[in-house]
């Protein structure tokens, strides 16, 4: 497989930054005391933003072998946005990712496809790798129309973005029917649509730059569910909620790539 597989926690508005710091610490010790080879998968944080600053001191002073980012990016470069943060704020922050269009957003900040796009070309503008989330609700999923759903979201986010660009992105399929509930997709749900998903890059751009995009699954992955989902040959890892805040259960998730078994 060409791309680095990615496991990446979603703290939502949990941890502040003084428990970010204690997090981070016991997070990177626990993956080092298991042997976790980062060559074989990249393990991301995405904490809140006031967090950041901490994580990036941490992380970059003890040398961690942990990525980090955020979870949203603001449409604009600069000025007059009360409470947005920009993607050059972030990359000077040393952000590598950051999620954008997820369906908590989409809900209740009513983001659309449009902004989605925006803010993930405002990402790329700044060499940081936007999370683009994708996925149906369950009306749509019980209308057996979520694919064609969800293609439509993929092909609204790649909108004006480059060939080059567009192997850095990364997509992550998250039902929202799944998200938080402990209603996991089964292997070959997350399989059908993440497939559909490679389908619609390689259909926009080419076969290679299909082959580099990584396409996660989020929404209630955890330690003793992430086997199935990861063994399905068009996902590249997950995107994890509640899961991502125990130090114990997320390392043993991140750490799935580096079992033997593969
Ligand atoms: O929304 C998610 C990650 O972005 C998934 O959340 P859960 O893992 O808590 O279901």
């Amino acid at each position: 497989m060409p791309r680095t597989p990615l496991m990446a926690g979603n703290w939502k508005m949990n941890l502040n930054h003084v428990e970010a710091v204690g997090f981070v610490q016991k997070l990177a010790w626990t993956l080092e005391d298991k042997k976790h080879d980062p060559a074989r998968c990249e393990v991301v944080v995405l904490p809140p933003f006031t967090d950041l600053r901490s994580v990036q001191t941490l992380i970059d002073g003890d040398r961690l072998k942990l990525v980090y980012g955020a979870q949203d990016v603001s449409a604009n470069d600069a000025g007059a946005y009360t409470g947005e943060i920009s993607a050059g704020m972030l990359a000077k922050l040393g952000c590598r990712y950051v999620t954008v269009g997820h369906s908590e957003r989409r809900f209740y900040h009513h983001e659309d496809d449009a902004l989605v796009n925006l803010k993930a070309r405002k990402a790329l503008a700044t060499g940081i790798a936007p999370i683009v989330c994708v996925g149906e609700g369950r009306d749509v999923r019980q209308s057996g129309e979520h694919v064609a759903y969800v293609v439509a979201q993929v092909h609204a986010a790649f909108a004006d973005v480059t060939a080059e660009q567009a192997s850095t992105v990364v997509v992550a399929y998250e039902p929202v029917w799944a998200i938080g509930t402990g209603e996991v997709a089964t292997p070959e749900n997350a399989q059908e649509v993440c497939a559909a998903i490679r389908g619609v890059v390689a259909e926009l751009y080419s076969d290679s730059v299909a082959d580099a995009v990584r396409v996660l699954y989020g929404g209630s992955v955890k330690a003793d569910n992430v086997a199935g989902i990861m063994s399905q040959p068009d996902v590249d890892g997950a995107l994890v909620g509640g899961a991502s805040l125990k130090v114990d259960e997320f390392a043993a998730v991140a750490r799935f790539y580096d079992l033997p078994s593969l």
